[in-house]
């Protein structure tokens, strides 16, 4: 069945500062954390802080990091998702479905406002969004649909929409995962254990009904259940801990360090909720933790990298829009 060609496929992530550099950086930042479902703090006690103290102190912990990850192509994440779009758009074609394929990013660029702009100028009428979190959290998906409105407000003509709000029990995307773990085993024999770690949250956005957590286990024991670990050899955690007050637990720094003494010399982690390699992946778990596993007595970590552009993952990232553009019907 052919699409009209007045159809677009939208795929999102969170974005990467321009360049590895303290203005880029506080640039990013800067839009990353004034968003309120990022930080829910009110604005008046927020902003002061974020922009008279963050933005001062973080970029210079953190502008290094990203030198240390930066590539000739730039950002990873962005990238990244760069690849995933054309690796879904050639699918797409393949199964006769005529949609363009654009990709935009929550902060930074290209933004989703001036993404939605282009389109809506090319004609284009429906809009499927696949923000690429498989986990939904109101911070990252419902961020994207915040502003996907904001790029839609006072226009008089709205495109159909339809977005998707997470994916992390699809077999596909399960099924990668696990294919992506026992290629690690191939490639560099089989660990004692295997970490699923997962971007934090803090605990109150949970408390307040995010599925987040919910959603990150799910994936995990589907994972592991195809990958017929026992209970002890495998397990949970939450990474990339911001600012003060209680975040979801454990956090993967203090099971990195704990995990030798509870007889865990050899170590794989993935982490399943990050669709593209990025920061959080590529500094803070393959440098960082690594070290942190190697100083506690660990012998052996190996880091499972994301899905990336792996075959299987744009199959299934093609099958999954080919779905929900199939199951639209045409308009009146
Ligand atoms: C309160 C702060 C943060 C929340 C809540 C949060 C949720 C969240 N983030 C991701 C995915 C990514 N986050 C990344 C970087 C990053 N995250 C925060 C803060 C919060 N994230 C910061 C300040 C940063 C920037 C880096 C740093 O200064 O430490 C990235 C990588 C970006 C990159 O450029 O590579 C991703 C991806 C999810 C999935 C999530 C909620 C579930
Ligand atoms: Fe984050
Ligand atoms: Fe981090």
């Amino acid at each position: 069945m052919a699409t009209p060609a007045d159809t677009a496929v939208l795929l999102t992530n969170l974005g990467s500062p321009a360049a590895p550099t303290p203005a880029a950086v506080r640039r990013y930042l800067g839009e990353f954390l004034a968003d309120p479902r990022i930080v829910d703090l009110p604005r008046w006690l927020w902003l002061p802080i974020l922009h008279g103290i963050v933005l001062r102190v973080r970029p210079r912990r953190t502008v290094p990091l990203y030198r240390g990850i930066w590539r000739e192509d730039g950002a990873p994440l962005v990238a990244v998702t760069r690849r995933q779009a054309e690796g879904v758009a050639a699918r797409l074609a393949a199964a006769g479905l005529q949609v363009q394929v654009a990709v935009a990013m929550r902060y930074g660029e290209p933004g989703i406002a001036e993404t939605v702009d282009r389109l809506l100028a090319a004609g284009v009428r429906r809009l499927l969004v696949l923000p690429l979190y498989p986990q939904y959290s109101a911070t990252t998906v419902a961020s994207t649909f915040d502003a996907l409105a904001a790029a839609l407000a006072g226009r008089p003509r709205l495109p159909e929409l339809h977005l998707v709000a997470g994916y992390h029990a699809e077999a596909g995307y399960l099924d990668a995962l696990a294919a992506s773990v026992r290629e690690a085993w191939d490639r560099e024999g089989r660990a004692g254990h295997l970490l699923f770690s997962f971007h934090g949250l803090p605990r109150r956005y949970a408390a307040a009904g995010d599925p987040y957590p919910v959603q990150c286990r799910a994936t995990a024991a589907a994972v592991a259940a195809r990958l017929g670990l026992a209970p002890q050899a495998w397990s949970v955690a939450f990474q990339s801990r911001f600012g003060p007050g209680a975040w979801l637990e454990p956090a993967t720094e203090a099971v990195l360090a704990e995990l030798p003494a509870r007889g865990v010399r050899t170590l794989q982690v993935l982490c399943p909720g990050f669709a593209a390699d990025c920061l959080e992946t590529l500094e803070e778990i393959a440098v960082r933790g690594r070290e942190t596993f190697l100083a506690a007595g660990g012998e052996r970590f190996g880091y499972v990298p994301a899905l990336n552009d792996r075959a299987d993952h744009l199959d299934f990232l093609a099958a999954l829009c080919a779905r929900r553009l199939r199951a639209w019907a045409p308009p009146c």
